[in-house]
């Protein structure tokens, strides 16, 4: 798949809210294969609103939403599936369950009913499992870990998946600097090598000009701007989405724009 494909997901004009005030408002944009996208925002400006849109978790008010020319919400459960991994903010799993036993859950879109896992899903958990460096925590009770270990498990169930699209609402949120990196540096090397799609809500600004391709903006419940991120990350965006004051420069070696915050 490449970004010469046509689009993945085209939202047109879209309008959702939860009660009758409306939390996005007539949100277009168009969403190629083999692309990062950083979702950026501020809190509550409907991040994680627009990835549930775009799961199908949400029906837009108004506007349609498609994925390869299809209405996401005419997908059944488990094709959607097969074709779009979801990472949450947080595991809502209140069972038992093993770390292997979750992310193994990320193949019961392709396991038969009544099948025990083939020699391939086991592979791509191992995979997954040592991707997110969880290999040792694989017997453990996911009751029983803690917020940056449960976050890595979402990952790696989400890995384990092999879908052609990822979507990760704050990735990277509970975790330390050397996972956090791990993970984002994972996700850029898949698109790249082997052009999946990934769309991210990210807060760090620094760490989203550096991993994404494009950046796509929330503010006030529409759609700020999209764009390539040397274009999008400048230092009045940052002010007038953000409201806060940055140094934006380019990172020779890198060829990107980086995020330095003042803080006086
Ligand atoms: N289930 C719900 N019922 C009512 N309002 C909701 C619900 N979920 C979210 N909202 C509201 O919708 C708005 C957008 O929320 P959303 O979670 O999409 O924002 P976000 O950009 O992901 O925020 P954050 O950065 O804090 O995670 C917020 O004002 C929030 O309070």
């Amino acid at each position: 798949m490449t970004s010469g494909d046509g689009p993945l997901f085209v939202v047109d004009r879209c309008s959702f809210g939860y009660t009758a005030t409306p939390v996005l408002a007539g949100i277009s944009m168009e969403l190629h294969p083999g692309r990062f996208y950083g979702l950026l925002g501020p809190n509550g400006s409907g991040k994680t609103t627009l990835l549930d849109l775009l799961t199908g978790a949400a029906k837009p008010v108004d506007g349609r939403i498609t994925l390869h020319g299809r209405e996401v919400a005419g997908y059944d459960k488990a094709a959607l599936a097969r074709l779009v991994a979801v990472v949450p903010q947080d595991l809502h799993i209140s069972f038992d369950f093993t770390v292997y036993d979750v992310v193994m859950m990320g193949r019961h879109p392709f396991i038969p009913r009544f099948s025990q896992p083939a020699q391939e899903d086991i592979d791509l958990v191992q995979a997954a499992l040592a991707e997110m460096d969880i290999g040792t925590l694989q017997h453990r009770s996911v009751l029983h870990l803690s917020g940056g270990e449960r976050q890595r498990v979402l990952v790696a169930r989400a890995l384990a998946q092999n879908t052609p699209v990822l979507l990760l609402d704050e990735p990277t949120a509970s975790l330390d600097i050397r996972h956090t990196l791990d993970i984002m540096k994972i996700l850029r090397r898949k698109v790249t090598e082997t052009g999946i799609t990934v769309i991210a809500t990210i807060h760090d600004l620094d760490l989203a000009s550096v991993f994404c391709d494009e950046l796509i903006v929330l503010h006030d419940g529409s759609l700020y701007c999209h764009g390539p991120v040397g274009s999008v990350m400048t230092a009045p965006l940052i002010r007038e989405v953000f409201a806060a004051e940055a140094l934006v420069f380019t990172d020779e070696l890198l060829g990107k724009p980086r995020v330095q915050y003042r803080y006086a």
